[in-house]
């Protein structure tokens, strides 16, 4: 069995190796965030070939960069499309989350055939008690942002800062509420990277001013977006290099924010996805950048 060789040390190096979902198989609609459980009731819901359809387009343009991309084995009634939160890569090491949600749990089986091409000494695992998902997770070189979340608990952070103790850690507190449009999901639904200096970011998803990221990108490189620009999830975009960008082909204004900064956008469609509260970021795993 061929080995894979984890390293990702930002969110934005050219892409070698990712762990796209999969849309079939999702048994039952599911509540478990405010968009999610707005849209099951409103009877908006995405179909599942709506989503398989959307999914279809990304990995084509990941496969048209280049990209190695694996996928999860397909389980009956279990949705797979974002395999962002069920484990995450810090430099050589794969962290298995620890999910909240009882429902997503098993999500991790789908991708067993990848965990057994890493070396088994790079596979780390999250104690009892601590809560992580690997969209509250954000890499930068030597700092990692930690969304302290509905999903993402302290001792979650903790753990992460005891045990990546070559990088600063930084806990970032966000906004909960049963409230479909304030609800920050994960980190990456406020704040993202981008380009080699930028990072797009919807400031008052965040508890607190986030100090740490106006003093590591300047504000003059921060992409800010309103209410409604999170709502549709502006901020999680996926980056293939510091120069190139997947983004939702409706988020018209953000396309023209990035390439006014020289980033160019491959636009896909996204939007029925997004309606189960994630998009582009969350439904990629990266396992190797450049
Ligand atoms: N990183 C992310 O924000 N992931 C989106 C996860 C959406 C999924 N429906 C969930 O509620 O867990």
């Amino acid at each position: 069995m061929s080995k894979i060789y984890l390293h990702i040390a930002n969110e934005t190096n050219e892409l070698k190796a990712v762990v796209l979902g999969i849309g079939t198989d999702q048994g039952k609609p599911y509540d478990i965030n405010p968009v999610a459980k707005m849209h099951k009731e409103e009877g908006t819901y995405p179909t599942e070939d709506d989503v398989i359809a959307e999914i279809a387009t990304v990995e084509a343009a990941l496969k048209a960069e280049g990209v190695t991309v694996f996928r999860p084995k397909n389980m009956p009634n279990q949705k797979q499309i974002f395999t962002r939160d069920i484990g995450f890569v810090i430099d050589d090491k794969f962290v298995v989350a620890n999910m909240k949600e009882p429902v997503r749990k098993a999500e991790i089986e789908g991708i067993q055939h990848v965990l057994d091409q890493l070396d088994p000494d790079s596979i780390i695992e999250v104690p009892e008690g601590a809560t992580i998902e690997g969209g509250d997770v954000l890499v930068h070189q030597d700092h990692v942002f930690v969304g302290i979340s509905k999903r993402t608990n302290q001792a979650g952070f903790e753990f992460l800062k005891a045990t990546f103790l070559d990088k600063q850690v930084i806990g970032l507190n966000v906004v909960v509420s049963d409230d479909p449009k304030k609800n920050i999901l994960h980190l990456d639904c406020a704040f993202q990277p981008v380009g080699d200096k930028y990072a797009i970011i919807y400031e008052d998803g965040f508890q607190d001013k986030p100090q740490s990221i106006y003093d590591l990108f300047g504000e003059e490189n921060l992409i800010k977006v309103n209410q409604q620009q999170m709502n549709r999830m502006f901020p999680n975009v996926f980056s293939v290099s510091p120069k190139k960008v997947l983004v939702e082909e409706g988020f018209t204004t953000l396309i023209d924010a990035l390439e006014s900064r020289n980033i160019q956008c491959i636009k896909v469609k996204y939007a029925e996805t997004s309606k189960l509260s994630g998009l582009l970021r969350c439904s990629t795993l990266p396992l190797i950048r450049a």
